[in-house]
């Protein structure tokens, strides 16, 4: 009979945890950020509150975001009016809308993960899932493996209602999952739809404002594993370390309260120097091994959040010009899709180093850092290596 020692060196993998494949998927409603303000002053039955769109035309202006994809459409608010109130107790509406379509958009982005990945999904073993809302029983990780076919013998992880961090988060429990069980395949997925956040406007409510100028839907979704089968999977990142920190006395820095009317969102407005005083404790901590102390050395896979956050983070560390230009790409091109954005960088930055030409997957250096943070206040930070592009 074999020692339990050695039973569990068999479970271990050899070799670090590694992003195989990259999928994502937005609803098919692309919003431009210049028309926007109609377009929500309209469906709200706002128009007559002149001055109040004007603010909000500004706000739209400083996110510096372009466009973003939204489920929602006038037609659905046609049928939903209780969504268009700022206050209407709403929630039953909100929720027959999200845990019918959060599985479903996840779907799409599972699915071209798993094509990139390459291998049947019925070697998919461990199903991480978050998003911020769609709470329901079965929950939505049984929603999607069910629409994905994935094997009964699944093992599933739902994570509801922690927004931005989530997406390195996820990567942190992959690691774990995929380093101590021989063989796992984790399909990672992340979907967020703003259907619980979209309200009416009101004067009073600055961020609430600030919340339909910004956030944008998205799904995302990576396959992480250990000990790639040569000639079969085609890593893209190996995961090299990930931690969490916590901000102390950071509790009202940013976050939100679920209630009757949904998700509602606050932040502290000085939130871009309270990340840049506290990242970069979090970064000589994650790269102490591999005893990298020049952030600019590093490829950067940031979670955006908001213009003054990467603008704050820059400064602070002294990255050059264009270490963030990815992170700045995605949140102008789609908003913020709190958990998924980061993958959505992380699709970018590998896409860009290949048609570059570049030597890496990392922009063509060796270490990359994978940065998130969110309600909390928590900094998640996963250390990346990359890998030659052939
Ligand atoms: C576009 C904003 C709104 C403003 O841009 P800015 O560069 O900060 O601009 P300014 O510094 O010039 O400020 C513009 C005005 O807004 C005012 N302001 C500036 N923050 C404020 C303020 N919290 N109050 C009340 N006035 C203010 C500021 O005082 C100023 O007023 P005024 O001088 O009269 O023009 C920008 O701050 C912004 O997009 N913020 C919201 C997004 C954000 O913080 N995201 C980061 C984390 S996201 C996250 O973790 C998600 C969690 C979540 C949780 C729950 C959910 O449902 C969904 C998601």
């Amino acid at each position: 009979m074999g020692s339990l020692q050695a039973m569990r060196r068999a479970k271990r993998a050899q070799s670090p945890a590694t992003i195989m494949a990259v999928g994502t998927a937005n609803p098919p409603n692309l919003y431009e950020q210049t028309s926007y303000p109609d377009f929500y002053f309209r469906v709200t039955n706002s128009d007559d509150k002149h001055e109040l769109k004007n603010k909000f035309r500004v706000i739209c202006e400083k996110t510096r975001v372009k466009r973003r994809y939204l489920h929602l459409t006038e037609e659905i608010l046609k049928q939903r009016p209780k969504l268009c109130s700022y206050m209407e107790p709403s929630f039953d509406d909100r929720q027959d809308i999200v845990v019918d379509e959060i599985p479903k958009l996840a779907k799409e982005a599972a699915q071209k993960a798993i094509k990139e990945w390459g291998r049947p999904k019925s070697e998919i073993t461990h199903l991480v899932f978050c998003s911020i809302s769609g709470i329901d029983m079965p929950g939505a990780d049984s929603r999607l493996a069910k629409l994905l076919g994935l094997p009964l013998s699944v093992n599933r992880l739902m994570l509801y209602s922690q927004a931005c961090t989530m997406g390195a988060r996820m990567l942190r429990i992959a690691k774990d999952l995929a380093e101590n069980n021989r063989g796992a395949r984790v399909l990672v997925v992340s979907c967020e739809i703003t259907v619980l956040s979209f309200r009416g406007p009101d004067a009073g409510d600055f961020e609430a404002l600030a919340c339909q100028a910004g956030f944008g839907d998205g799904a995302a979704a990576v396959v992480v594993g250990a000990d790639p089968l040569p000639g079969v999977e085609r890593p893209i990142y190996e995961i090299a370390a990930a931690m969490q920190e916590t901000v102390p006395e950071s509790e009202r820095a940013v976050g939100g309260h679920l209630r009757e009317i949904g998700w509602t969102f606050h932040f502290f407005n000085q939130l871009p120097k309270l990340i840049a005083e506290n990242i970069e404790s979090s970064l000589a901590r994650a790269f102490k091994p591999p005893s990298v102390t020049e952030w600019n050395d590093v490829f950067w896979v940031a979670h955006p959040g908001n213009w003054g956050i990467m603008d704050a983070i820059e400064t602070k560390l002294g990255l050059k010009q264009g270490k963030l230009a990815t992170a700045r790409h995605v949140f102008g091109e789609y908003g913020n899709m709190q958990s998924a954005t980061v993958y959505f960088v992380m699709d970018e930055v590998r896409k860009r180093s290949a048609a570059e030409g570049r030597a890496t997957t990392g922009e063509g250096l060796e270490w990359g850092v994978l940065f998130g943070f969110g309600p909390g206040l928590t900094i998640e930070t996963v250390v990346l290596r990359s890998l030659p592009i052939p």
